[in-house]
């Protein structure tokens, strides 16, 4: 009898065990073998099994490897005629592609041919896929660029509807194409998330401890980030898997609405295609998420109590819709549909939403595309829209791609003219290379074509009369910003990463602020620079263990001064001796008086010429300053830490009258050899500065990679990682602004060694070289030979003004140490 029960009981746990996995999308016939080798391993543990939520089970099944029949499902279903990244994303759904799904309908949903079904309560279908997710190697998912396309896919199938009502109006983006293309049926793809689950799964040790993982093997000082690093797999924000519509799609699936607003915008039912996506997944869960991947503990509470103004908007928000509807001609619109319980719903003016969004990404999303934009993320959008609709089997096409914020009222307002850019690429380039400069269109450029149809000057037709819908389309505030990315704060250009705020003015011109770049107090690596700042490597010699309080109060100085000759650089006033400061100076402006070290094997000449470099032309033997660091007992406020401990004096950046764009300025008097700035960018290698610099365009870049070279000389042949520059254009600080004058510049750039002993990665300094008054410019000088007329890179016109001027003169210096573009 007793047997019988405990039979009985087993049976009961196994259908429940298999039931669960069901939910998840797993089928029996691969859930029952993984339990039954399961017990036995565990010699019959239920409760081992059935802990977490079975998360033993799933995750000794989603480590099985995938059954190749699985990917010939996946095929039929139409989805590995998505292009890479997409696809790539998908595959982590195919299991859930599988007949055994409980609904049964899961395929048939992407495939748009199902109708929407409820899915069970206590699906976990969330947890699952950040299980998979963890399991993914780094790279197998990466691709450089965030995309719709990268993001998007399978990582949302199942099916849930909220049943929430739309209460807040939509916001449109009209999308157009120059190409004129055959429509694509319409289809309906729905998608959405337990928003419980996705807190429980937000909360659960597995995630928390490998987001937590990571970053403990990240540099605190200066994270190497991979270029190439995907881009959080498991962030819900971009879970919105492009609409996958099959050719053969009945229209009947269209939503009722969106053949209401096709009329209206003579996109014509039954011509056009329709993809839609409903998503219940709310951002709440997304917020903690997000603030979780911060590192910023996220109890509800505590989330709550954090930022009323972010939450007001969040709590109650969701994703209601998500539409994209083509017309005849291959007018595309995407519309989304917010849903909110604010009964005063006041449409914000796209400016403040975009940006919003984007410093939220920025934030929370581990983005590193520098250029990432909400208005690049709709590009991307369009450009996969365009290719899986007009090409499917995945064949690139050339086509244009314009994306057009909607704001049809501006049609009729006299505000018009100023309204929308144009970045104009064709689907075959690289998202890198496109121009992200979106420049205002103007009145003047909008022509008639044959038809009567506008055209903006690149040709491509105006498509804002297609956008004339019933979505509601709110005036803007500041329609001529629609496009603009603000990335800055005119109050503190740094965005509270320094000790001090640097405010931003323009007296001069209506620019308000200078081009977008991401504040960086310290310098970060791209990708393939080496960097090692191991304890390990810091030997007794490149450190003071037994110093204590102020290193330059000791009777002898400490091991630290060795790189210095035995004498500690700076003063006890915090400035740098006038000894060691003159002869710095005199390098800079004299430097063939000085000592140069010729490379076997010159990394720069290298980058230029793979397989033929030529011969090294020379670099300076720079003098470096040692400062003390974590292995030093002396503390935070010795003589011998400036550089490290930032920038302390009032800067400003400011609009120059000279013509030479932003500048630097003090707001202080400053004594001689006092420490300003560091010139802070991305630590890249040589070779990833020479191919940055090959894929640059126009006026793309503004600011100087400088080379990390005052060491190259010393070993026979420098690796490539170790060959390392800084480019401050996409990442930078203060430093990036500092204008260049030829000779008598008030500022000197000293290589300052603080982590590492290893000469290939230092810090620049910028100290004064006389003493600055408040208001005066901080200039720099970049080195640059104006009579070189052979150089690859042209020169700017110097408006340095000073009487050395060397782009008057004959120029009496070159200097190796700056790259220019
Ligand atoms: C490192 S950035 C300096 C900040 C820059 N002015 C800006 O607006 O972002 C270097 C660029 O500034 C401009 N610039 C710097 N010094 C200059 C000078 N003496 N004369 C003319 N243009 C200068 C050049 O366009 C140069 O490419």
């Amino acid at each position: 009898m007793a047997r019988d029960r405990d039979k009985e009981e087993r049976n009961e746990r196994a259908k429940k065990a298999i039931g669960a996995m069901k939910a998840m999308g797993i089928p029996v016939h691969k859930a029952k073998p993984v339990l039954k080798s399961l017990l036995k391993e565990s010699e019959n543990s239920w409760d081992f099994i059935e802990a977490d939520n079975y998360s033993v089970l799933v995750d000794a099944l989603i480590s099985l490897p995938e059954s190749p029949d699985a990917s010939a499902k996946t095929r039929d279903a139409g989805l590995a005629e998505q292009s890479g990244p997409t696809r790539k994303k998908l595959k982590l759904n195919e299991e859930d592609e599988d007949e055994a799904s409980p609904s049964g309908t899961r395929v048939d949903e992407l495939r748009g041919t199902s109708p929407v079904q409820q899915a069970p309560e206590d699906d976990v279908s969330p947890q699952l896929q950040l299980r998979r997710r963890r399991m993914e190697p780094a790279g197998e998912s990466a691709s450089p660029q965030p995309s719709f396309g990268q993001h998007g896919g399978g990582t949302a199938v199942l099916p849930r509807g909220n049943g929430q009502e739309m209460s807040a109006p939509s916001v449109g983006v009209q999308i157009g194409h120059k190409k004129e293309q055959a429509p694509t049926p319409s289809s309906l793809v729905t998608y959405g998330k337990d928003k419980g689950l996705m807190k429980e799964n937000v909360d659960s040790p597995v995630y928390h401890c490998n987001r937590k993982g990571e970053q403990a093997n990240q540099n605190p000082v200066s994270p190497i980030i991979p270029k190439d690093e995907p881009l959080d797999d498991y962030e819900p924000g971009f879970e919105v898997p492009i609409a996958v519509m099959p050719p053969d799609e009945p229209t009947s699936f269209r939503n009722k609405d969106l053949q209401h607003q096709n009329v209206h915008n003579d996109i014509p039912v039954g011509n056009g295609s329709t993809s839609q996506i409903n998503a219940s997944e709310t951002l709440v869960s997304q917020h903690s998420e997000r603030r979780k991947e911060n590192g910023v503990p996220c109890n509800n509470s505590s989330c709550k109590d954090d930022s009323a103004q972010e939450l007001a908007g969040l709590q109650d928000a969701s994703v209601k819709k998500v539409e994209i509807a083509s017309s005849k001609s291959g007018e595309v619109k995407v519309s989304l549909t917010c849903s909110s319980d604010n009964q005063n719903f006041v449409m914000p003016d796209l400016e403040s939403l975009f940006k919003m969004v984007e410093d939220r990404c920025l934030k929370s999303y581990r983005i590193l595309q520098p250029d990432f934009s909400l208005m690049n993320v709709m590009t991307e959008l369009c450009q996969c829209v365009v290719e899986l609709s007009s090409n499917p089997t995945g064949e690139k096409e050339e086509s244009t791609i314009n994306v057009i914020p909607l704001v049809d009222s501006l049609k009729k307002s006299s505000m018009s003219s100023t309204l929308g850019g144009i970045p104009s690429f064709t689907s075959n380039s690289s998202p890198l290379a496109v121009p992200h400069c979106i420049r205002p269109l103007a009145s003047e450029d909008l022509t008639m074509n044959g038809s009567g149809k506008k055209k903006n000057n690149s040709g491509n037709p105006d498509t804002s009369n297609v956008s004339a819908s019933e979505l509601m389309v709110f005036k803007q505030q500041h329609p001529q910003c629609v496009n603009v990315r603000p990335l800055h704060d005119a109050n503190d250009i740094t965005k509270g990463e320094e000790r001090v705020r640097i405010s931003v003015v323009n007296e001069v011109s209506s620019e308000r602020l200078p081009p977008s770049f991401h504040y960086i107090p310290q310098n970060l690596v791209y990708q393939n620079g080496y960097i090692n700042f191991s304890l390990a490597r810091i030997g007794d010699e490149d450190c003071c263990a037994d110093c204590f309080g102020d290193c330059l109060a000791a009777a002898i100085p400490c091991a630290c001064a060795r790189e210095t000759a035995g004498e500690f650089a700076y003063t006890s006033e915090g400035v740098i001796k006038k000894e060691f400061l003159d002869e710095c100076i005199s390098m800079n402006s004299d430097p063939e008086k000085h000592h140069h070290v010729y490379c076997k094997d010159c990394p720069l000449e290298r980058s230029k010429n793979k397989t033929r470099p030529g011969p090294c032309k020379g670099h300076l033997v720079r003098k470096f300053i040692k400062e003390c660091w974590s292995k030093c007992g002396c503390n935070k406020q010795c003589g011998n830490r400036v550089v490290q401990r930032g920038i302390t004096c009032n800067l400003q950046v400011f609009y120059t009258s000279e013509g030479k764009g932003w500048g630097l300025r003090t707001l202080d008097d400053l004594p001689r050899g006092a420490f300003v700035c560091e010139y802070v960018g991305e630590i890249l290698t040589n070779m990833e500065l020479y191919e940055r610099t090959m894929q640059t365009t126009g006026n793309a870049r503004h600011t100087y990679p400088v080379l990390l070279d005052a060491d190259w000389g010393s070993e026979g042949v420098l690796k490539d990682e170790e060959a390392l520059c800084l480019d401050a254009t996409f990442y930078g600080n203060v430093g990036r602004f500092v204008n260049h004058r030829c000779f008598d510049a008030n500022l000197i750039e000293i290589p300052v060694e603080v982590e590492t002993a290893d000469h290939h990665y230092y810090h620049l300094a910028f100290f004064t070289t006389r003493k600055v008054e408040a208001l005066e410019e901080l200039t720099w000088d970049y080195g640059i030979d104006f009579g070189d007329h052979k150089h690859p890179v042209k020169a700017f016109q110097c408006r340095c003004l000073s009487r050395f001027c060397r782009d008057k003169k004959k120029p009496r210096t070159r200097r190796n140490s700056l790259v220019l573009k």
